[in-house]
């Protein structure tokens, strides 16, 4: 236990070191007929030449206009061989494993059952592993940050318990498509579509916000949570077909609180995780993108720049954050900024072809890795 609050409070350190804002960048495998015509597994135009697994490096293996590369960002080095060195809190390579990865967040989870607000983003292009990062694949070695993050969170109730705390968790799970909320945990379909969401503030003295008639499950075991999983997956692949792959069109937020009250020490906390799956990054120019699809283009590139002009904002300790600006920050606006703390990972794709957008992802990361958005507080009465 002693061990255990130790590391708990060099996270805190760390974190509040670096400003509660950490930036992981990973590297899916190449899969299936991306590995036909390859001498290896591994993609050759990335490389990962320090052992401590904080720096990755593009090779542009054949011709690139060096212009076409837009390289104002200081941390980024062009050195000889068109080669981008990048500099990130950790980097993990095709074979990390998800275990690997969770093991790296897990204190942040931890952090939420503190008391603190936590976002954990995945962000990257269409394909490049988000999903997979967030949610997995199955309920075997391939679970995602979200059923481990549940898991973690559990694994403490009955030392909680047995501590004297009274605790309760509730989920909520939502998509963000065209500006647009929809509830992944309604029981039917017909009612996700018919009803509308607004963002709300919980009370005139406060930045907490709430989402209107969001169902909201409280939950009492992790099994319980799969299955809220399995339904929001349910949701999304329903609304997929008519709507020509929405996931990768959509952000989705899954929400847990952590309320925990002790009559024995009179305290009591409120803890938020979010684990968000940003929609696909791709740029306009490289999706080609027309109609229905270049409306979607335009909204997700509105809202992941707004979410990065917030992040300058309170980096540059602004008084105006533009939370309101798009409905992904307007719903984590108590959770981004000065009392939380924030993760992005930045999934990345090895297939050559998307050398460019893999810069562009590559770049945007780097730039919230340079922010420093101050420190994280407890919410602890
Ligand atoms: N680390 C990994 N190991 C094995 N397979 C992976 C890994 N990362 C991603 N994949 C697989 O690659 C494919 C694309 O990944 P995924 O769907 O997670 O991408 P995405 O970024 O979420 O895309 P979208 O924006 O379309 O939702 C999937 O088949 C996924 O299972």
């Amino acid at each position: 236990m002693r061990e255990e609050s130790m590391r708990r409070k060099l996270h805190n350190t760390i974190q509040e070191l670096k400003g509660n804002i950490r930036v992981f960048s990973r590297v899916r495998p190449l899969l299936g007929d991306e590995l036909l015509g390859m001498d290896s597994d591994v993609p050759q135009h990335i490389n990962f030449p320090d052992p401590d697994k904080k720096i990755l490096e593009l090779e542009k293996l054949a011709g690139i206009t060096p212009n076409e590369v837009c390289e104002s960002v200081a941390s980024v080095r062009r050195g000889s061989n068109n080669k981008y060195e990048f500099q990130f809190d950790r980097v993990f390579p095709p074979s990390s494993t998800q275990t690997e990865v969770f093991h790296e967040i897990s204190q942040l989870v931890q952090s939420a059952l503190d008391g603190y607000n936590v976002c954990i983003f995945a962000y990257g292009q269409t394909g490049s592993g988000k999903t997979f990062t967030m949610e997995g694949r199955g309920t075997g070695d391939n679970r995602g940050m979200i059923p481990r993050s549940v898991e973690k969170i559990f694994a403490t109730r009955d030392d909680l318990l047995s501590k004297g705390w009274i605790v309760s968790y509730l989920v909520s799970f939502l998509e963000i498509y065209n500006e647009t909320i929809r509830d992944l945990l309604v029981q039917s379909r017909s009612q996700a579509d018919s009803t509308k969401h607004d963002i709300k503030l919980v009370g005139p003295n406060t930045n907490e916000v709430f989402v209107t008639d969001l169902t909201t499950v409280e939950v009492q075991h992790q099994d319980a949570v799969q299955v809220l999983l399995k339904r929001a997956l349910e949701n999304r692949s329903v609304a997929e077909t008519k709507c020509n792959e929405r996931s990768s069109r959509s952000h989705s937020i899954f929400r847990m609180k952590i309320t925990g009250s002790n009559s024995v020490t009179a305290e009591s906390c409120v803890g938020l995780l979010n684990l968000v799956d940003l929609a696909g990054s791709e740029r306009l120019k490289e999706s080609g993108s027309q109609g229905q699809r270049l409306k979607e283009t335009q909204n997700i590139n509105k809202s992941l720049a707004n979410l990065s002009n917030v992040i300058m904002a309170l980096a540059n300790k602004e008084t105006h954050v533009p939370y309101r600006n798009s409905k992904l920050t307007h719903l984590l606006q108590n959770c981004l900024g000065g009392s939380s703390k924030m993760l992005m990972f930045v999934n990345v794709s090895p297939k050559e072809e998307c050398f460019q957008e893999t810069l562009n992802s590559l770049r945007f990361a780097t730039q919230v890795n340079q922010c420093n958005i101050g420190q994280a507080q407890k919410k602890v009465k």
